[in-house]
């Protein structure tokens, strides 16, 4: 066996306790060995967490990562608007080599700032796949299907795409790689599209994961239409079971929170995007009391503008209390829990917990920065006060992605020039067309 040691740091627990303790990483398995303060066992390869935290790597579990190409590319505008007159025309013209310069940015800034796994909806996966497998992350990564704007033939195709790359790369990259079936959403992807393909994905035991209930605008015509709930329609329509997990969820009600909690179905919460996008203020605090698994996810680079999981915590926090008119609510061991625990759970990954047994896929904080000190109570620092950017190594399956903020996986200025390179011709060609 080959072993990593993260020695001489505090630890958060599952339980949310700080304790001193190492811990001890299967570098060949990627998993974690044991807890504690006395382990008696010299490993092939140490990092030092002396004034640090040793937490769980944050799981990002919804988002677009190649869309850094678009951060700030079209702002203040609702999602409507900014879909339909900016983002769908630039993506028209993306490339699968735009791809992989937009992902390999989104994943140096997740490694970067203590993200080791990531839901991922966009096109060109096979491409994604690669990206991943040498950037050493964690990742659940499907192909969103658009089916409104195609004629039936077209419609086929994009959802043949999405069945066929979840079949084919679930367990790639050394089982860092799971897949799921992405249809966009219950307004983008027709009826009788959706009730076949789900039904398909079901059959192979193909996860879906979409967006549902994030604008009123996208509500109010499935009420209008049907007669019934948009996640009533998602629940005939098969849509909404236990390893199914949904983005956003912000206009939902008593009973869809109920037919979520029963079905097991995750919803994964993006408060930052809701804001920018003004789409509104998703009940998490009422979701969590009713018992639905929810999870964090920033959403593309271009709604949020940054992949910070830190920055993310503290926005649910604050969102989350206003929406519930109680300061009380979403309190900062509840977003911690759903940026690491809730979020494996929601895409499906043994990760976000330092305990033996689960995926080696940690972080290593700084807790040296004005901004973190004094240290009363390391949760809340975590979820008020905390950065990207104090995150001094990043851990995933074993491998050590980032030591002391220098990333091992990647040339980070190669990777920033390309994305600056494809960003600007993709946008070249956006306005040319
Ligand atoms: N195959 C589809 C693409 C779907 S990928 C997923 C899509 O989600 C879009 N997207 C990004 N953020 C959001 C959001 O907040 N809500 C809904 N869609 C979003 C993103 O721009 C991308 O087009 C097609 O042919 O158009
Ligand atoms: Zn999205």
């Amino acid at each position: 066996m080959s072993t990593l040691r993260i020695t001489d740091g505090q630890v958060l627990l599952p339980d949310m306790r700080v304790v001193d303790a190492d811990v001890l990483v299967d570098r060949e398995e990627g998993g974690i060995l044991d807890v504690g303060r006395d382990i008696d066992a010299d490993a092939d390869e140490t990092l030092d967490a002396s004034g640090g935290l040793v937490m769980p790597g944050l799981v990002n579990a919804h988002c677009h990562v190649a869309m850094t190409l678009l951060r700030g590319y079209a702002d203040d505008k609702p999602l409507d608007a900014w879909l339909q007159e900016d983002i769908w025309p630039a993506e028209a013209e993306l490339t699968a080599e735009d791809i992989r310069a937009g992902a390999e940015l989104g994943m140096l800034e997740m490694i970067k700032s203590g993200t080791t796994a990531f839901a991922d909806m966009y096109f060109e996966v096979p491409t994604l796949v690669d990206a991943v497998d040498e950037a050493g992350l964690r990742a659940r990564v499907g192909h969103g299907v658009v089916t409104v704007v195609k004629d039936d033939e077209g419609a086929q195709v994009d959802i043949d795409e999405s069945l066929s790359v979840a079949r084919e790369y679930d367990g790639a990259a050394d089982g860092r790689l799971s897949t799921a079936y992405m249809p966009h959403s219950l307004t983008t992807v027709g009826e009788e599209y959706l009730r076949e393909s789900v039904a398909e994905a079901r059959e192979d035991g193909v996860p879906v994961h979409f967006h549902a209930n994030e604008t009123t605008d996208e509500v109010d015509p499935i009420v209008d239409e049907r007669g019934e709930r948009p996640l009533e329609y998602a629940d005939d329509l098969g849509m909404l079971r236990p390893q199914n997990f949904l983005a956003h969820c912000v206009h939902v009600d008593e009973s869809e929170i109920d037919l979520l909690a029963t079905r097991g179905a995750a919803a994964v919460h993006c408060p930052a995007s809701n804001m920018k996008l003004a789409s509104g203020m998703a009940p998490v605090q009422r979701m969590l009391d009713a018992g639905v698994t929810v999870g964090l996810g920033t959403d593309g680079a271009a709604s949020n503008n940054d992949l910070d999981m830190f920055d993310e915590m503290r926005d649910a926090a604050m969102i989350g209390k206003l929406a519930a008119d109680d300061a009380s609510a979403v309190a900062a061991g509840t977003v911690v829990e759903m940026a690491t625990r809730g979020s494996a759970n929601a895409i499906g990954v043994r990760s976000g917990v330092v305990e033996p047994g689960a995926n080696a896929d940690l972080i290593v904080l700084d807790l040296d920065a004005p901004h973190l000190a004094p240290a009363h109570d390391l949760v809340s620092h975590l979820a008020y006060a905390a950065r990207g950017s104090d995150v001094r190594h990043t851990v995933c399956d074993g491998q050590v992605l980032m030591r002391d903020r220098e990333v091992l996986t990647m040339d980070e200025a190669e990777v920033k020039e390309r994305a600056r390179t494809h960003a600007r011709d993709l946008v070249a060609r956006a306005e040319d067309a």
